[in-house]
């Protein structure tokens, strides 16, 4: 079945149906991995948006469940250039196109990802709508297309209540903002008990619970729809609780603190952004997956530093709160997919709790 990708400049991409058919309308965006496609699809940032893999041949090792970063897909549609039919991977358990069908995922094969990716960056990201309707009439539905907003999306994904991973380590509180799976996994392998709780869980609980740490998740949506949550992270940034936040969680606490944040042209989202470290001139490869930034200059200077930059457009990758045991990334040191390079920051954060529990003893 014929299916069209119909993007909000009026451009109109044709290719073959794949997975659902239904109609979406979402914001387009493309990654740039070249693995990884699972985790991309189960990752909850990208909670209304359709994505575009640059790649050209996707699902060639299958689909492994165990790879998923949370157990639902919260991506509106998929467009590639190929799917594979015959995916070869003994942990293969399933054929991608499956789990399109099983997540109502709209999909569409057959573009020219690579022309599309060149629209999307000369023009910024766009809305598009990816349809089976072949009397689709332009003027019509463009002005929906631009119309649409990713709503509410924090609220969608995050968990309704709260959940422990038993642990004999640091305490730690994870802010579900929509974390991928590896957040929690990370700080539970390294002995941490998480508990984890949902989004607009009030500060007086969290402290009340006397954790060691509170770890900020990732999450979908623009940060600043998120007003509740940041009055929420100004109460706990006032305590002396060492905190740890990734991308949205990162955004979140730079809002409560008086920076600002806005929408990049066409944001970074792939398993290769090259991050630098500002203390010791190191470059890391990173996963990411973000629209919005911590525009430049706008941190107060005597609130916090800038720990990390992006090395291909020098962006604001990482914050360090000066007298505080607070530090935040924008980037993905959970990975997954992408490289583990930054895992390292987990350490840096128990060790964080250790020394701040011992001072407290
Ligand atoms: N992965 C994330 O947490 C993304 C944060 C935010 N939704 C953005 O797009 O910038």
């Amino acid at each position: 079945m014929k299916a069209f990708l119909i993007l909000a400049d009026g451009t109109v991409y044709e290719g073959e149906s794949i997975g659902s058919t239904r109609e979406v309308i979402s914001e387009i965006v493309f990654n740039t991995s070249m693995t990884g496609y699972l985790e991309i699809l189960t990752d909850p940032s990208y909670c209304g948006q359709s994505v575009v893999m640059t790649y050209p041949l996707i699902g060639n090792y299958g689909v492994c469940y165990e790879d998923m970063e949370d157990p639902e897909s919260y991506v509106d549609g998929y467009i590639v250039r190929e799917i594979s039919n015959s995916p070869s991977n003994f942990r293969s358990e399933d054929k991608l196109e499956k789990f399109l069908v099983d997540h109502d995922i709209a999909g569409i094969q057959g573009v020219d990802t690579r022309a599309l990716t060149k629209r999307l960056r000369n023009y910024g990201t766009m809305n598009g709508m990816i349809t089976t309707n072949e009397n689709f009439v332009l003027e019509e539905v463009l002005p929906k297309i631009k119309a649409y907003k990713v709503t509410d999306a924090v609220k969608r994904v995050s968990c309704k209540e709260k959940t422990v991973l038993p642990g004999d380590g640091m305490k730690v509180a994870l802010m579900d903002f929509g974390a991928k799976k590896n957040i929690a996994k990370s700080l539970n392998e390294r002995g941490c008990e998480v508990t984890i709780y949902p989004a607009y869980t009030s500060a007086e609980e969290i402290i009340a619970s006397n954790p060691d740490g509170i770890m900020l998740s990732n999450g979908p949506g623009d940060p600043k729809d998120c007003g509740p949550i940041i009055e929420e992270l100004k109460k706990l940034y006032a305590t002396d609780i060492p905190i740890f936040a990734i991308c949205l969680g990162h955004q979140l606490m730079a809002l409560a603190n008086g920076a600002d944040t806005r929408k990049m042209k066409w944001g970074h989202r792939g398993a290769n952004h090259p991050v630098k470290d500002l203390t010791t001139g190191r470059v890391y490869m990173s996963s990411q997956n973000h629209g919005y930034v911590v525009a430049d200059k706008t941190v107060p200077e005597d609130v916090a530093e800038i720990s990390f930059i992006n090395a291909n457009d020098a962006s604001t990758e990482g914050l360090h709160y000066l007298g505080k045991n607070i530090f935040t990334v924008q980037f993905h040191p959970e990975a997954c997919p992408g490289p583990q390079d930054t895992a390292f920051l987990f350490d840096k954060f128990i060790d964080m709790m250790e020394v701040n529990k011992d001072a407290e003893e």
